[in-house]
């Protein structure tokens, strides 16, 4: 019957989250100090993501940019995932694989962030887009599922690898969701201490 098939999504969707919050919590408070140092010093997040996970991307820099849940200064974030122009041109000239990479080293500068979403942990683009920033001596906050694929070698002990415990694309981005949330939150607390809510 439909409204049990939809009611199973919930319950699957909050028994993965509780499942996931004793195992997630270390590594989101470890990626919350990441960009504490970065946005405290002057940088800036870059983030990139495929489909849903460019969503993801891009709701998260409008909390950054503009608010979360509490008023605050602006804070530098951009997603790779929005300019046309670049997106295509990229694309076409040099191929779909290099289309956050070539953006991460033109705009990365040591001390950035590149906060890369992918929920198979495999897509080129984004372990590509990894490789860049290493170059450029930024800090990767790597957002995964399915065992982290490809990400978990790509990424180094001084990044932080949040891998989602769940092999389906959906319910790893609906806590990928969740992740960004509790990431903006903490930001939010360590950067204006225990204030009320102001919306
Ligand atoms: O939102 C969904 C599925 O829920 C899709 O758009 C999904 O994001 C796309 O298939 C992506 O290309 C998957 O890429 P990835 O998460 O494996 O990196
Ligand atoms: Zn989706």
């Amino acid at each position: 019957m439909l409204e049990q098939r939809i009611q199973q999504h919930f319950i699957d969707s909050a028994d993965l989250k509780y499942q996931a919050a004793p195992l997630l919590s270390k590594p989101i408070a470890d990626a919350v100090q990441a960009l504490l140092t970065c946005v405290t010093s002057g940088g800036k997040v870059l983030i990139c993501g495929n489909g849903g996970s460019a969503a993801d991307a891009q709701h998260f820099a409008a909390e950054f940019v503009g608010r979360f849940e509490r008023e605050r200064p602006e804070l530098a974030a951009i997603a790779l995932t929005t300019d046309s122009s670049i997106l295509t041109a990229v694309a076409n000239d040099y191929g779909f694989s290099v289309i956050f990479s070539r953006q991460v080293r033109a705009l990365g500068q040591a001390g950035d962030v590149l906060l890369a979403i992918t929920t198979s942990g495999n897509s080129e683009n984004v372990l590509k887009a990894i490789e860049a920033a290493h170059e450029r001596e930024m800090v990767i906050i790597g957002l995964s599922g399915r065992g982290g694929g490809k990400m978990t070698r790509a990424l180094r002990d001084t990044d932080v690898h949040i891998c989602v415990p769940h092999d389906r694309t959906a319910r790893v981005q609906e806590v990928h969701l969740l992740t960004l949330h509790c990431l903006c939150d903490a930001v939010d607390d360590l950067l204006l201490g225990d204030t009320e809510s102001t919306l």
